[in-house]
C-alpha cells in the first residue's frame, strides 16, 4: 500500500471528484459514513460524544458524522471552533442540513465557550485535518489543550488536529493525542515515526474508495506493507523439491556468553524453510548447538570464546559456495572478530545479512562499507544505526539518513522497531504492519537474522526477502503475543509462532 504526500492526497481527492466523477459534498458524506460505521463498531449509542469541528473539511466531515450519529440514535453535541471568519463550501453545507435536525449546536470563540469534559465521554476531533498550514495558536490552541488534559477517549478525524502529515512539527507545537486515529483512504507518513506516537493512537484506515488509477499511478518511494502484499511474495514449494532446492546457508554467530544468538537465529533459519544449514561458532559453542539444534551441522572455530575466520571443512571450502550467510548475533568486537569478519567481505559475493556486533564493527571500520557485496541486508535498531551514521534531530532526519544510507552503499537497511523501516538502493521505503511491544526482548533480532539468511538462501530476492521476512518476524510475534501474553512473550516463542502461508 503506498502513503502519499499531502500535496499528492489533495490531487487525489481532486482526481476522483473530477473522474468518477463525484460532487465534492457526496466524497464528504463517503468519508463521513465509513468513519461512523468505524466508530459504531467501537463505541455504543448510549455513549455520549462531543464533537469539535473546525472550518475547513475535516470540520466539514465533523459534522457530517454528527447527522449520521444522530440519525443512528447516538446522544451527540456539537462543538464549532470559531477561529477564522470564513468556512469552506462544503462545511457550510453539512452546516446547514445539522441544524435541520438539531439545535444542540454550539460555537467557541473564547476559553469560557469551551465545555467541561468527562471521562465518561466519546470526543471526536475534526478540527483541523490534512490541511493544517501554520502551527495552531488562540482559541484552537486552547480547545486543544482543553481535549488532552480531558479524561475523555479521543478520536481524531483523518489525523489529530494540529499534527503534520509529512514533515515534522515544531517542538512546542499543540497537537490533539487522540486515543483513536481513523484516516482515510492511505494511512499517512506521519503514523510510522516514533516521535508522532502520542499524536497518533491506535490508527485505522477506512476505505473511501478514492481513484484507483491516481493511487497506482503516483509515484512514492514509501508503502506499508498488507498482508496480502507480503503473502503474494510467499513461494510454493515444488513437488519433486528436495533439500538442495532450499539453498545451504551458513550463519557466523556467538562467543562465548551468547551462544544462544546462535541458538535463536539458527533455529529461525531452520523454521523458514531453509534447506541445509551450517552454523559456526567459537569451539565452547559446538556441544550446545550440536543438542540445540541438531537438524543444523556446526563448524566450530578454532577459539573457544570467538570466532576468528571462516573455517574450511566438509563440503564448502570457502563463504562463495553457501547460497546466503548471515553473521553478527552475539559475535562481539574482538580484533580477531574483525579480521574474520573482512575474511568474510572479501571472500562473498552474494548478498549477506549483517547484524548485531557486525553492524558495530562495520561502524568502526567504515571503509569496509564499500566492500559489502551490493543488496545485502543490514538490521541496525536505531543505536545500532546511529553508529553506522550519526545522530539526528528528529524522526524526519532518520528517514532521510536511512534512504541516503541505503543508496550511497547500494545496501537494504532494515531499520528496527515499530513499524520497521526497510529502505532499498532505489531510494524506497517500506514500513513493515506487523509486530508489537512484546518483541522488545532479547534475542528477537537474532530471530529475524536467522530468518532473512533463510530467504536468501531460498533464492528470493533481497528487497522482497527483507519485506517478507520483516512482516513473517511480526506476524509470528502477533501470534506469540496472543498465546504468550506481549509481556511474557520470549524470542523463543516467536520461532514457534512462525508460519509460511
Ligand atoms: N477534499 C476532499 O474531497 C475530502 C476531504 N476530506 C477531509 O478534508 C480534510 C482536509 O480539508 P481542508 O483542506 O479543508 O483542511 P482542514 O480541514 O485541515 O482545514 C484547513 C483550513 O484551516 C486553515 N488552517 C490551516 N492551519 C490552521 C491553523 N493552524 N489554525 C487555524 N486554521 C488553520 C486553512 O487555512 C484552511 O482554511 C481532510 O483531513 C479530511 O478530513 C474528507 O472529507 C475526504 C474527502
Ligand atoms: N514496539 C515494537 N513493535 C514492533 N516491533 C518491535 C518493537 N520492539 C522491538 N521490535 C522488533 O523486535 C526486534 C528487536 O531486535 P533487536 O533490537 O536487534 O533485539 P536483540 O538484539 O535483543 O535481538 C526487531 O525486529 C524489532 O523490529
Ligand atoms: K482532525
Amino acid at each position: 500500500m503506498k502513503i502519499l504526500s499531502v500535496d499528492q492526497i489533495k490531487a487525489l481527492d481532486k482526481a476522483t471528484i473530477q473522474n468518477e466523477p463525484i460532487a465534492p459534498i457526496n466524497l464528504m458524506e463517503r468519508a463521513a459514513l465509513a468513519f461512523v460505521d468505524w466508530f459504531a463498531d467501537q463505541f455504543p449509542s448510549t455513549k455520549p460524544t462531543k464533537i469539535f469541528c473546525g472550518l475547513g473539511n475535516n470540520g466539514g466531515d465533523g459534522l457530517a458524522i454528527a447527522r449520521l450519529l444522530l440519525e443512528r440514535s447516538y446522544s451527540v453535541e456539537v462543538y464549532v471552533v470559531r477561529y477564522a471568519p470564513r468556512e469552506s463550501d462544503d462545511f457550510m453545507h453539512n452546516h446547514r442540513r445539522l441544524k435541520l435536525l438539531t439545535e444542540n449546536v454550539k460555537y467557541i470563540e473564547f476559553s469560557q465557550d469551551i465545555p467541561a469534559l468527562r471521562h465518561t465521554e466519546v470526543i471526536i476531533d475534526a478540527i483541523l485535518g490534512s490541511g493544517l498550514s501554520r502551527p495552531v495558536d488562540g482559541i484552537v490552541k486552547h480547545v486543544i489543550e482543553t481535549i488532552n488534559r480531558a479524561p475523555a477517549t479521543v478520536v481524531s478525524v483523518d489525523i489529530a488536529s494540529g499534527l503534520q502529515v509529512d514533515q515534522p512539527n515544531n517542538p512546542d507545537d499543540v497537537i490533539i493525542e487522540p486515543d483513536y486515529t481513523v484516516t482515510f483512504q492511505l494511512p499517512k507518513l506521519a503514523f510510522m515515526l516514533p516521535q508522532n506516537g502520542r499524536y497518533v493512537g491506535q490508527w485505522s484506515v477506512v476505505d473511501i474508495t478514492l481513484s484507483k488509477r491516481f493511487i497506482d499511478q503516483a509515484r512514492t518511494p514509501y508503502y506499508y506493507t498488507q498482508p496480502n502484499e507480503a503473502r503474494l511474495l510467499l513461494r510454493k514449494r515444488d513437488r519433486f523439491s528436495h533439500k538442495g532446492s532450499f539453498g545451504h546457508a551458513l550463519l557466523l554467530a556467538g562467543s562465548y556468553g551468547k551462544i544462544g544468538a546462535a541458538v535463536l537465529a539458527s533455529r529461525a533459519c531452520l523454521r523458514s524453510g531453509v534447506g541445509l544449514l551450517t552454523v559456526q561458532v567459537p569451539r565452547s559453542g559446538y556441544g550446545i548447538i550440536q543438542t540445540a539444534v541438531p537438524e543444523a551441522m556446526c563448524q566450530p572455530d578454532i577459539d573457544d570464546d570467538k570466532l576468528t575466520g571462516i573455517r574450511h571443512s566438509g563440503n564448502n571450502t570457502s563463504p562463495t559456495e553457501f547460497a546466503a550467510v548471515g553473521v553478527g548475533p552475539g559475535i562481539g568486537k574482538t580484533p580477531e572478530t574483525l579480521a574474520m569478519l573482512k575474511e568474510l567481505i572479501s571472500g562473498v559475493k552474494k548478498p549477506i545479512v549483517v547484524d548485531a556486533d557486525a553492524l558495530n564493527l562495520l561502524a568502526e571500520n567504515k571503509s569496509l562499507l564499500a566492500k559489502l557485496p551490493v543488496s545485502s541486508i543490514l538490521t541496525p535498531h536505531p543505536k545500532e544505526f546511529e553508529r553506522l551514521t550519526r545522530k539526528w534531530s528528529d524522526d524526519y532526519e532518520r528517514l532521510d539518513l536511512l534512504r541516503e544510507f541505503a543508496q550511497k552503499h547500494r545496501v537494504i537497511v532494515v531499520l528496527k522497531g515499530a513499524y520497521s523501516a526497510i529502505a532499498t538502493p532505489e531510494g524506497d521505503v517500506h514500513f513493515n504492519s506487523t509486530g508489537n511491544p512484546g518483541l522488545s526482548t532479547g534475542g528477537t533480532g537474532d530471530v529475524l537474522t536467522g530468518i532473512l539468511t533463510a530467504l536468501l538462501a531460498q533464492g528470493y530476492d533481497p528487497v522482497e526477502a527483507a519485506v517478507l521476512g520483516v512482516f513473517a518476524h511480526g506476524l509470528a510475534g502477533d501470534k506469540a503475543a496472543e498465546q504468550r501474553g506481549a509481556i511474557g512473550m520470549v524470542a523463543s516463542d516467536v520461532i514457534d509462532a512462525l508460519r509460511w502461508e
